[in-house]
């Protein structure tokens, strides 16, 4: 059996050696020939498939390891009989970790002494939106909840107080975990337009990091020269990987589509694939993401009783994940011509350095407070007291 796979993906021989060959292939530059001998194929976000790559190949199974699936053409897959797997959920807590140390960098930058005294609109409430929610109201932030096509499934149980975008649009930070889709209701393709745009002005934040596209990247350029416009943190870009430079010298923090690339998340994508896989050719799961991951580099803080909460928060957030580091890398590789600027983002995201998560932090809470173990324990930190 043979897997064509991006080379990008994590752990492939340790998930999928025994299962059959492997070839690895760049995933942005993937061809018909590459793919045609192939039974397996196995994706990341930057391959478009469809009938183009695989009219005439003998592939039976589509795998991504990602959650977002706008590249994948499911329904020609479906007429085709080709098994297709995505993993929903697999680095939505990564995303979760970029949110969170996002919104405590705002904060700083506005000179609160509580971070949680901000609004929060989440729009898209899913797996990744649905998370952030619930953390950010663990930790007390006034948060608000926009998610039409859910508002409107009868089926949904937990479908209660959702508000409409331009409602939400009035937070003190909006943040977009929308899927990107087109031709449906609620399509999201330049859901984020002009119009939108101009109900949002400083001091307020908008963060996007579901798809590029869902804001229409034109109107916020320009939008972003007017002297009210809100700050902005664009982990995702339109069109990507030949990022506009002229926006990224305008946002505010600028990272190259990075939120969900925590070391768990991608090796979960991988786990999650092999998953399916193995389901779909009837073979055992004997394989768990957790034992191929290694010691984190960091791993115990310890805060007495003398410590001031907001540092202690604060230090061991960013200790994990602090965005500041890739956007500044992201600003100093972005530069030259389309080609140069597509190939620096993409070795940007190849070459991207190991980042844990909040979970793998052990962190001793000596005489500290309540409220303070609370918070840790809502963002996901592992306590002790
Ligand atoms: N920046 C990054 O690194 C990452 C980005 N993503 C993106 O985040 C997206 C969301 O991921 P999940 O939460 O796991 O997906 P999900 O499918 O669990 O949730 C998406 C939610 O968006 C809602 N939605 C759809 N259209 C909407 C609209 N017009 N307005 C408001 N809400 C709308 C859906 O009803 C659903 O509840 C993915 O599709 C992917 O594109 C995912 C992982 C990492
Ligand atoms: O899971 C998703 O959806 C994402 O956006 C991934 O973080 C994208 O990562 P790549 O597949 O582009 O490496």
């Amino acid at each position: 059996m043979l897997i064509v796979a991006d080379e990008n993906i994590p752990l492939l021989d340790s998930f999928f050696g025994d299962m059959g060959d492997i070839r690895r292939v760049p995933g942005r530059t993937m061809t018909a020939e590459q793919v045609r001998d192939a039974d397996i194929l196995l994706v990341r976000s930057v391959t478009q498939v469809g009938p183009r790559l695989l009219e005439g190949s003998r592939v039976r199974f589509v795998g991504t390891a990602t959650i977002g699936t706008d590249h994948i053409d499911l329904d020609w897959l479906e007429q085709q009989g080709i098994a297709f797997s995505a993993a929903p959920g697999c680095n939505a807590n990564s995303v979760v970790e970029y949110v969170l140390s996002v919104v405590l960098l705002h904060a700083e930058r506005k000179g609160l002494d509580d971070w949680s005294s901000l609004s929060v609109g989440v729009v898209g409430v899913g797996s990744v939106g649905g998370k952030v929610a619930r953390k950010l109201e663990r930790l007390g932030f006034d948060v608000h909840l926009c998610d039409p096509p859910r508002a409107e499934d009868p089926d949904d149980e937990d479908a209660e107080g959702f508000e409409s975008l331009a409602d939400v649009l009035k937070c003190d930070v909006v943040t977009l975990h929308t899927p990107l889709t087109r031709d449906q209701a609620h399509a999201t393709y330049h859901m984020i337009g002009a119009e939108e745009l101009s109900l949002l002005r400083s001091p307020q934040l908008l963060i996007s990091a579901g798809r590029g596209a869902v804001v229409d990247c034109q109107s916020l350029s320009d939008r972003l020269d007017q002297p009210d416009a809100p700050a902005v943190a664009l982990d995702v870009w339109e069109p990507e990987p030949a990022v506009d430079p002229a926006l990224m010298d305008k946002v505010w923090l600028a990272t190259p589509h990075i939120a969900g690339y925590s070391l768990e998340g991608k090796v979960h994508g991988t786990e999650m694939v092999y998953q399916a896989l193995s389901r779909y050719l009837g073979l055992p799961v004997r394989k768990k993401s957790g034992q191929f991951l290694p010691e984190p580099a960091l791993n115990k803080v310890s805060f007495t009783s003398s410590a001031d909460e907001a540092d202690a928060l604060r230090i061991s957030l960013l200790s994990c994940y602090d965005p500041r580091r890739d956007d500044a890398r992201m600003r100093v590789a972005i530069r030259g011509d389309e080609a140069e600027r597509s190939k620096a983002f993409d070795r940007l995201r190849r070459d991207y350095p190991v980042r844990r998560e909040c979970s793998s932090l052990k962190v001793q809470l000596k005489g500290t407070s309540k409220s303070l173990q609370d918070s840790f324990r809502a963002i996901g930190f592992k306590i002790k007291i």
